[in-house]
Parts: structure tokens; C-alpha cells; sequence
């Protein structure tokens, strides 16, 4: 059940949905992820595999009531929840000493806030079925700083997030539920689209010994690892799958 319809939710859920899996995708705007659930249906029934149960879903998951009530309508609809995916994200930045405080704001309250509010539901809900599975979308920008953009923000409320998928681990395994994070390099996502991030992306790949930008689908197999019992005695890490950015 991934937060956040387009570029990575989107290759997360389909990848689930091949395997499988029934799920909600839960995004700001609820034309998006009607759009991103038919691509999905599309893509499952052209390979040929079993009709996956998807369903849309807006809200803003910074908003903690539009999170409980989404929340709570997803397990009326489905069930359960049995998988997470805190993926909803912003980004963008500029020189920290000019940076208005609502951005900073703003972006803490998205990556931050609207992963923790989403995996609070998700705890209690699993805590109650004695199983489940977290992947928290952090990012390697919780480990290293770009270059050459300035992302003060945004960096650190990737390392935030990271950090709470450990502290989320390490209070809920005794309940049987995993938590994990992905922490993705540089992706072609429409996160990255603008003129402005395809001149910068010509000074990362200088420095991504793959030499290049993952696709977005290259993140599909992590996630379902993540998501299944071939990672049942994986909890608290951070898996970074970045091409070899973070190696310098
Ligand atoms: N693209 C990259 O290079 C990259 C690298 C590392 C990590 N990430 C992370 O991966 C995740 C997905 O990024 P992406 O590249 O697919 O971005 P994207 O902009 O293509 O998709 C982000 C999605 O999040 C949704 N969203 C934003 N704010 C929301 C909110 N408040 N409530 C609900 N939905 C909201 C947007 O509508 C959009 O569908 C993000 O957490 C991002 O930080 C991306
Ligand atoms: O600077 C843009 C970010 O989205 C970045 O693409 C990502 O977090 C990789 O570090």
C-alpha cells in the first residue's frame, strides 16, 4: 500500500500487484492515483498474472485527521493491511541562509511528519494482527549531501526518516512487524524532470559509478524483497540502492 501514486509509488505497487498483492494508493490528488490504479490494472492484465484488487485514495498525508480516516476506510475496504510504503514526498531547495522558513517547514512536514503519521496507523493496526511490514522511501540524500544543488532541508528530513525507521524497528519487532528502509540515488522520476534537474543530473552521473540515472522500475525488486518473508530476519535497515553514489 503505497502513499503517492506517480514515478516510484507507482513502480512500488505494480510490483506488488504482479506478485499478487491487492493494495491502495493514496495520493494528494485523487485523479492521479485513479490514473496511476488503471496503468496498474493495465500492466497486470496485459502480462497475463491474476486481476490485483487497486484502489485510489486523496489525502494528504501530513494532514494527521486525513491520514486516521484514509487509514481507517483503506482496512474497511481490504480487511488488513499487511505492507506499508511510506513513499509521498517533496523535494526541492535552495542556499540554506535565504531558505524561507515555511519551505523548511513544509518540507519537514511532508517527509517527515506524513511518513510518521502513516506508519502510526499502520503500527497500531499491526500491532493488533501481530504481523506487518514497513518500507519507509528515504533517500541516500540521508546520507551523503547532493551536489551540487542545496537541499538542506530536504537532506535532513531524509536522515530524519531514517533514523525513524530504526526507532519504528526497534519498538514493534517484538509484535512481529518489520521496518525497513530504501534509500534510492538519483531516479527519473518527474521529481526530476524540470530543465533545471536534467542540467544538474550531467554533474551527477559524474559521480555514479554505474555512470548513469536508475530508471524508476530498478527499484521494483528491493521493494518486493522488503515487502515478502525472503527478507523475514531483515529489520531496521537501510537499503540504499544508488548506483555507488554513496561509496566516496
Ligand atoms: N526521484 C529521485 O531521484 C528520488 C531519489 C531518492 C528518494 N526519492 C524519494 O522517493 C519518493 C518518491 O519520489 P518520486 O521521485 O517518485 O517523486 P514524484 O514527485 O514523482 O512523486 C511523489 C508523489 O508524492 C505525492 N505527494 C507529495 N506530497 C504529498 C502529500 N502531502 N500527501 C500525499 N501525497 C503526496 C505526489 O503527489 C506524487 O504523486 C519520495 O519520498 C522521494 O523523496 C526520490
Ligand atoms: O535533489 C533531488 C532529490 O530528489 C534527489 O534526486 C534524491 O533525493 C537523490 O539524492
Amino acid at each position: 500500500m503505497p502513499p503517492a501514486s506517480q514515478g516510484l509509488g507507482q513502480q512500488i505497487l505494480a510490483a506488488f500487484a504482479r506478485s499478487g498483492a491487492h493494495g491502495a494508493v493514496v495520493d494528494l490528488a485523487l485523479d492521479s492515483a485513479k490514473h496511476s490504479v488503471e496503468d496498474m490494472k493495465a500492466e497486470v492484465k496485459e502480462a497475463g498474472l491474476p486481476e490485483a484488487d487497486l484502489r485510489p485514495y486523496e489525502c494528504d498525508t501530513s494532514d494527521e485527521q486525513a491520514v486516521k480516516s484514509t487509514f481507517k476506510q483503506i482496512v474497511q475496504d481490504f480487511g488488513k493491511v499487511d505492507v506499508l510504503v511510506t513513499n509521498a514526498g517533496i523535494t526541492g531547495g535552495s542556499p540554506a541562509e535565504d531558505y524561507p522558513f515555511e519551505d523548511w517547514k513544509k518540507m519537514l512536514d511532508v517527509n517527515i511528519n506524513g511518513t510518521f503519521l502513516f506508519a502510526r496507523e499502520a503500527g497500531k493496526h499491526m500491532i493488533g494482527n501481530k504481523k506487518g511490514t514497513i518500507i519507509m522511501v528515504s533517500s541516500m540524500s540521508g546520507r551523503i549531501v547532493n551536489k551540487p544543488q542545496k537541499q538542506a532541508a530536504y537532506n535532513t528530513s531524509k536522515a530524519a526518516v531514517a533514523h525513524m525507521m530504526k526507532s519504528l524497528a526497534s519498538e514493534w519487532g517484538e509484535h512481529g512487524i518489520r521496518v525497513n528502509a530504501m534509500s534510492p540515488g538519483y531516479i527519473e522520476t518527474p521529481a526530476n524532470e524540470s530543465e533545471e534537474m536534467k542540467e544538474l543530473s550531467k554533474e551527477w552521473v559524474k559521480m555514479i559509478p554505474l555512470g548513469r540515472i536508475a530508471k524508476p522500475e530498478e527499484f521494483r525488486g528491493t521493494a518486493v524483497w522488503l515487502a515478502s518473508d525472503a527478507s523475514s530476519y531483515v529489520t531496521g535497515s537501510e537499503i540504499i540502492v544508488d548506483g555507488g553514489y554513496t561509496i566516496w
